[in-house]
């Protein structure tokens, strides 16, 4: 049996810079988890002219209500698409000139919609190079609020940007939303908004957020669900019990449902007040699922699906295509290399059982295929990676401590 301890969740994390920077008074965020997405994003906001007091395990930000404490700044977001949609539009809200890029693979992903969005609002916003791509320029002059139709169909994260907007705006925010992905982000931001004293009302597809900013607070922050599915994946892969505490009934993360997944799939699931543990049984099933809600885990699931007893069938996942890389492509290459029967559409793919041989894995930079892999490495000797370090995003200690489960579990 393993108990894991895994780091802070990126999500909860990037909100609650976010809202403590916005907020009128000083927050503790307890347990921020330290990567190079949140790094960034810490970073950015410094930059942005707020100030952050680190400790090991706990995070001080002075907050600034009234937007950036600089007239100017160049901001560089890294890799990281919440810091590079959340802190333009956060930056927009204040006064001065404020420039935002981003590494190669993010200025490749896309944000158009939520610029529109912006420029709707009224926000003097350009693109340098491709519209709808970093960099870009924010001359901010304030937002005076008012009603957006929004499409986030592709990136639930340009409405969480929007409603993080809202309470910084002069009149409040009215957002219309005419498709959206990944639905439980988008209830991480209203419940963690609820936490810093802003109440989000919903009136069918139309999400309506109050003016009147933030109150400052102190913040623990969750493990993070996504990182925990590596380590459950295990478990069910290996006949072990893996144990993460911290991730139980109250969290606030949909991609905790993965379990659900490996519950279906056979493995036993115990969900606590205060932990979840899965335990493998030595049976795996094929199955069909639906992932729109929790896709950051569809290559968690894609790496294990060659060990189970049918086809695993994975449905409604178009937008991890303009993830770190087209993750439906790298995640079909991968499985391909590894000698796997493998089919992908517009939307899904679909993994056929069967016996994985050793092959150098192609990442693409993108930390999700190195810790999925990593699980098929459990089963299968001679797995490497291109680029073994590109976990450093979310979880630059993922190799360590996936080592010590290895022997924990697999002995
Ligand atoms: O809001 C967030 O923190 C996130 C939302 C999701 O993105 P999409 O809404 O683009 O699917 C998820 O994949 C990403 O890792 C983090
Ligand atoms: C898609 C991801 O990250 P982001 O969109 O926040 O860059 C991820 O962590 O899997």
């Amino acid at each position: 049996m393993a108990l894991v301890d895994i780091p802070g969740s990126k999500s909860i994390t990037a909100r609650a810079l976010f809202l403590a920077a916005a907020a009128d008074g000083v927050t503790t965020l307890r347990r921020p988890l330290r990567s190079d997405d949140t790094e960034g994003f810490a970073e950015g906001l410094e930059r942005l002219g707020y100030r952050i007091g680190r400790t090991p395990d706990a995070w001080r930000i002075d907050g600034r209500p009234e937007g950036p404490g600089v007239a100017e700044a160049d901001v560089y977001c890294r890799d990281g698409a919440t810091t590079a949609r959340f802190l333009p539009t956060l930056a927009a809200a204040g006064h001065g000139t404020f420039r935002f890029d981003a590494s190669p693979q993010m200025r490749r992903r896309p944000l158009l919609p939520l610029t529109r969005a912006l420029r709707d609002l009224g926000v003097d916003l350009r693109h340098e190079e491709a519209e709808g791509h970093h960099p870009l320029t924010v001359a901010a002059a304030g937002v005076e609020g008012g009603h957006v139709v929004l499409d986030a169909g592709q990136s639930s994260q340009y409405l969480t940007a929007l409603l993080l907007l809202g309470p910084l705006t002069r009149t409040g925010l009215r957002i219309t939303v005419t498709d959206l992905v990944s639905v439980p982000y988008v209830e991480i931001t209203v419940a963690m908004m609820r936490a810093f004293g802003v109440e989000v009302g919903r009136e069918g597809d139309t999400y309506v957020v109050p003016p009147g900013g933030y109150r400052a607070t102190t913040y623990a922050i969750e493990p993070d669900a996504s990182t925990a599915s590596y380590f459950f994946a295990a478990a069910a892969l290996t006949g072990g019990e893996v144990t993460v505490p911290g991730l139980g009934r109250g969290a606030l993360q949909g991609d905790l449902g993965f379990v659900e997944v490996l519950r279906r799939m056979g493995a036993r699931v115990e969900t606590g007040a205060d932990g979840t543990t899965v335990a493998g049984t030595g049976e795996l099933r094929g199955l069909t699922v639906n992932m729109r809600d929790i896709s950051d885990t569809m290559p968690t699931l894609a790496a294990l699906a060659p060990f189970a007893s049918g086809p695993v069938r994975i449905e409604d996942v178009a937008n991890t295509r303009v993830k770190e890389c087209d993750r439906l492509d790298a995640c079909a290459e991968n499985l391909r290399r590894l000698g796997i029967d493998v089919a992908t559409g517009p939307d899904w793919i679909e993994i056929r059982p069967g016996t994985p041989r050793g092959t150098d894995i192609k990442t693409y930079g993108d930390h999700r295929i190195v810790m999925s892999f990593a699980v098929t490495g459990l089963r299968v000797p001679g797995i490497s990676f291109d680029d073994p370090g590109c976990v450093r995003k979310t979880f630059p200690g993922f190799h360590e401590a996936f080592a010590l489960l290895r022997k924990d579990i697999v002995g």
